[in-house]
């Protein structure tokens, strides 16, 4: 029977903390599509003040935030966006630029540190002289942190590189921003200051910030007034929505002090984890509250079997590709959760090596 769950499967699984939910229960609220609701209107107001753009618009969440975000971009049919291969919007959201938005997506490698080379982003826009055959480029999309490196920072001097790039070609520059706040910490640097080149970022407010719901785009008014007619075409016409917003803002105010601790904890567990037989975790790359862990070959565990392994011992956690398992920590993780983590895989490793007589 298990005693004690430590869920590790992302920073996406936190519960509401009672100030959110003393927040929700009183908020102030009114309908956003018939006018605007004023809990909403202040969360927007203080997203786009950190973020350093004109305005913001509240979205139930970063897939969401991604999709209005370059359908409002990409308005024209024939569009096509440059992002990464291992981008969350090619990877993981239902290719809705595509299916509902008509928008052609042209891949770049992702480097291990979560980049795309620049000449290789140069090398994918569009030679507009070609209409006759090819799309025409609009939008760059980067992702900072970059999930799928492992939380990798992108530098604002990257950034810059790539606005300036975007400039040069007369196209926007967009950035998932779902974990912004990781990497503005990890890095040091704020916020404003890496989203400076983008034209529009999309911020979770539901990941390591811990918010029940929520992310808001931010972008210049003109962009923001178009994304909030497509946040309804798509469905996302929110009414009371104070609900959510006084729940994201509460979050901000809670937990951005609390990030810096994932990020420890992360590195903490990461160096654990890299000393037991059979698993191999690059300790340099954790840069932020994501951990990416090797099962080596001689283990002789896949990792759907850790997987299930360590669910019968109360951890869990996600299958990240052929032998690697993803750990990702968030503010309702403690130290001992940590520290019982490290022994949930001991357990299971040293359990496989007993069945297979290794010694
Ligand atoms: C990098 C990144 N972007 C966007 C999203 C989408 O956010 P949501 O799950 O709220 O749709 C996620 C996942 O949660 C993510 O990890
Ligand atoms: C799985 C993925 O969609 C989610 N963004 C996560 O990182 O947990």
């Amino acid at each position: 029977m298990v005693v004690r769950t430590v869920d590790l499967r992302s920073d996406t699984v936190t519960k509401p903390t009672e100030a959110m939910r003393n927040a929700m229960a009183n908020a102030e609220v009114d309908d956003d599509v018939l006018g605007y609701d004023p809990t909403a209107q202040r969360l927007e107001a203080e997203m786009a003040r950190i973020t350093g753009k004109e305005a913001g618009l509240f979205v139930p969440s970063g897939t969401m935030g991604n999709l209005i975000s370059v359908l409002t971009h990409c308005q024209i049919r024939g569009s096509e966006i440059i992002l990464g291969d291992y981008s969350h919007i090619h990877i993981y959201e239902n290719g809705g630029i595509s299916t509902l938005g008509g928008v052609h997506p042209r891949t770049v490698k992702n480097n291990e540190d979560g980049t795309m080379d620049l000449d290789l982003i140069e090398a994918a826009i569009r030679d507009p002289s070609f209409e006759i055959c090819y799309p025409t480029t609009r939008l760059i999309c980067l992702e900072n942190s970059q999930a799928h490196s492992g939380g990798r920072c992108l530098s604002a001097e990257y950034t810059d590189k790539v606005g300036e790039l975007a400039k040069k070609y007369g196209l926007k520059l967009h950035i998932d921003g779902a974990r912004i706040f990781n990497a503005s910490v990890a890095l040091g640097v704020p916020v404003h200051r890496l989203v400076q080149a983008a034209d529009s970022v999309s911020v979770c407010l539901s990941k390591g910030l811990g918010a029940p719901v929520g992310s808001v785009v931010v972008g210049s008014k003109s962009f923001i007034a178009r994304a909030k007619i497509l946040r309804k075409t798509l469905g996302g016409g929110m009414r009371q929505i104070g609900v959510l917003c006084a729940a994201a803002f509460t979050a901000l105010q809670e937990n951005l002090v609390k990030l810096e601790g994932d990020h420890r904890k992360a590195k903490s567990l990461a160096a654990e984890l890299n000393k037991i037989k059979g698993l191999k975790v690059d300790v340099a790359t954790v840069e932020t509250n994501i951990v990416y862990c090797d099962i080596l070959k001689g283990s002789r565990i896949s990792e759907t079997e850790l997987v299930k392994t360590l669910e019968q011992y109360g951890l869990l956690i996600l299958p990240e590709g052929p032998l690697r398992v993803r750990f990702v920590l968030h503010h309702q993780i403690s130290e001992s959760d940590v520290h019982y983590a490290v022994s949930c895989l001991q357990r299971a490793l040293a359990g496989v090596a007993e069945e297979n007589g290794d010694k």
